[in-house]
């Protein structure tokens, strides 16, 4: 399995905010993305989950089950800044209507709901609705989505915000867990998220600067 990006460059508004970047990733492996604020993380990240088309260059998914070329979103995983869960739904609604939604990518499966709620320390609260819980106990929750759904690749946009040090350990685990199953990671923070073996991609960012500048 491999996830490649070719040549991405990206706009929001007027600004572009990269250009000419390029990834390949394997089995297992893990890359994080670090830079100041504003310096296009979230931008990169979103554009691999294939919720911001690129300025330029492509994302495409490799395996022997796919067909040649494939998109990457449809592969991956994808936890934003938000934790896409309604408030007013419990936590068990939640976490099924995305196990439904989404179902399983091939060549894995998804964990039960309270399998999920147990991984990430709350399998006693999934009656509560999710409004209820503190922030960093929604974050947690978010996290769960992962675990109900196989897909090979996750991408993380600071998913240790708002954690307490238990929570950063038990995500961590979750991590490493997943690429010793042979998943890929993709992760934007600001907190050393303890993956050894991680590559880094700094971000520079052109933020404010027009393309006719560069
Ligand atoms: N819709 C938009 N229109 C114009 N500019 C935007 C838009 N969305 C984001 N930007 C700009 O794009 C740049 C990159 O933002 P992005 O969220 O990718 O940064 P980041 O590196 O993830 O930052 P942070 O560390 O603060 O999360 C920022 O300067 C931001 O102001």
């Amino acid at each position: 399995m491999r996830l490649t990006a070719e040549n991405l460059s990206a706009r929001r508004g007027q600004d572009l905010i990269f250009k000419g970047i390029s990834f390949n990733l394997g089995t297992g492996e893990s890359l994080v993305l670090t830079g100041r604020n504003g310096s296009g993380k979230s931008t990169l990240l979103r554009v691999v989950a294939g919720l911001l088309h690129p300025e330029t260059g492509r994302v495409t998914w490799h395996s022997d089950a796919a067909e040649s070329g494939m998109r990457a979103a449809e592969a991956c995983h994808y936890l934003g800044h938000r934790n896409a869960m309604k408030a007013e739904l419990s936590v068990f609604e939640n976490l099924s209507f995305w196990k439904e939604f989404l179902g399983d990518f091939e060549g894995g499966q998804g964990v039960s709901i309270s399998e999920a709620a147990e991984a990430v320390g709350l399998g006693d609260i999934t009656h509560l609705p999710f409004g209820y819980l503190s922030a960093g106990q929604q974050r947690r929750m978010a996290f769960a989505k992962l675990l109900v759904a196989h897909r090979p690749v996750w991408i993380l946009d600071e998913p240790t915000a708002a954690l307490d040090v238990n929570a950063e350990s038990v995500f961590t685990n979750l991590i490493k867990a997943h690429l010793a199953d042979g998943g890929i990671v993709l992760a934007a923070t600001h907190q050393p998220l303890g993956l050894e073996n991680a590559k880094e991609l700094p971000m520079t960012g052109f933020t404010g600067v027009m393309e006719g500048m560069w």
